[in-house]
């Protein structure tokens, strides 16, 4: 059984379609972290999901049962931007509250407990008006957690957290997976925190799934990789792919040749075996980040592919990195 599936999931506000015929489906257990672009539709989703707004088309199904337009499941748990919650209450009250109406038992032994897993046990009984920002933030999550969900919706979780604080969430989030099967759906920018958790990722540009990845496709496709530039690129690359049928070579935008599974020493031997004159042989590694830009930007407006494009020249220029391209 899938956590999550859509189907044609679709929110047009006026002209404008912020999610457009998205079909998505999350396995159980999974930590599916959903990346895009400001604006890209990540909100949107994550709402119709929860029932806060309502789809203009399309089917929504949560842990196998399919959705009624604006309803939601009980067993799932969601931190969407602002969390309701009564400044004029204390963090235990508000918690208590939620957990009194999910038909919790013991509500607020079970609210203290839960203010305690995220971190927020010291200021249980302040109220909520006077709690910073990284304090709402674990509040909120606290408000996800409390009916034990099987399901847990995740919109920016690290925002307004300290360093510890990330780490304290994103422990808790591997740790109610891994001891709990929750199944998780994360949208974050932080990608070096997504990283460390996540298991599948979902790459969504102008309200459609353009890419879907598993850790793995994104470790091979960060991996290190030698670049080469030289006279006659498209020679080369068949030298190359002659010479040394176990690597990956990749011909980039700008003529470089990028080449996985062969070491610089192969490569350069290879080249100079037919002469080949090389102006450039050197190893280098892309970055998560880098590679998430070149797939949310792609084939954006002109404008973000402007932005994109300054962006990763810059990066290029500060560690010799490589174009958004994934083999
Ligand atoms: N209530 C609304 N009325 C009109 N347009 C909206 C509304 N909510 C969202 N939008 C538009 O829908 C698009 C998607 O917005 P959404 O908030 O889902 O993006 P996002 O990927 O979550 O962005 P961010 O990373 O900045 O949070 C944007 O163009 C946004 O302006």
């Amino acid at each position: 059984m899938n956590a999550i599936e859509t189907v044609g999931l679709t929110k047009a506000f006026g002209e404008k379609h912020a999610v457009d015929a998205l079909d998505l489906t999350v396995k159980r257990g999974e930590i599916y972290g959903f990346v895009g672009r400001n604006g890209a539709g990540k909100s949107t989703v994550m709402k119709m999901l929860a029932g806060l707004v309502l789809p203009t088309s399309g089917e929504i199904a949560l842990l196998g049962e399919h959705q009624k337009p604006g309803c939601t499941s009980r067993r799932m748990g969601a931190l969407i931007e602002e969390p309701g919650v009564l400044r004029s209450l204390t963090g235990l009250e508000n918690v208590a509250c939620r957990a009194m109406s999910l038909g919790v038992v013991d509500a607020e032994r079970v609210a203290a407990e839960t203010l305690q897993e995220v971190g927020l046990a010291d200021a249980a009984h302040k109220r909520v008006k006077s709690y910073s920002l990284g304090m709402k933030q674990r509040l909120g999550l606290a408000l996800a957690l409390v009916g034990s969900p099987d399901l847990l919706l995740l919109d920016e979780p690290f925002n307004g957290l300290d360093p510890q604080g990330v780490r304290s969430v994103r422990d808790l989030i591997v740790s109610l997976v891994r001891d709990r099967g929750v199944t998780v759906f994360v949208s974050s920018h932080v990608l070096d925190q997504l990283e460390r958790m996540v298991t599948r990722y979902g790459v969504v540009r102008e309200g459609r799934l353009v890419k879907e990845l598993s850790t793995e496709e994104v470790e091979q496709a960060c991996a290190d990789h030698v670049l080469i530039r030289c006279a006659a690129p498209q020679f080369a690359l068949s030298v190359l792919q002659d010479a040394l049928p176990e690597g990956r070579f990749v011909m980039l935008e700008d003529d470089a040749i990028r080449a996985q599974n062969i070491t610089s020493e192969e490569a350069g031997r290879a080249l100079a075996g037919s002469g080949i004159v090389i102006s450039e042989l050197s190893v280098s590694h892309r970055d998560i980040e880098e590679l998430f830009i070149g797939l949310m930007g792609e084939e954006g407006s002109a404008e973000s592919q402007k932005a994109n494009g300054a962006l990763l020249k810059r990066r290029r220029a500060e560690k010799g990195g490589w174009s958004p391209c994934l083999a």
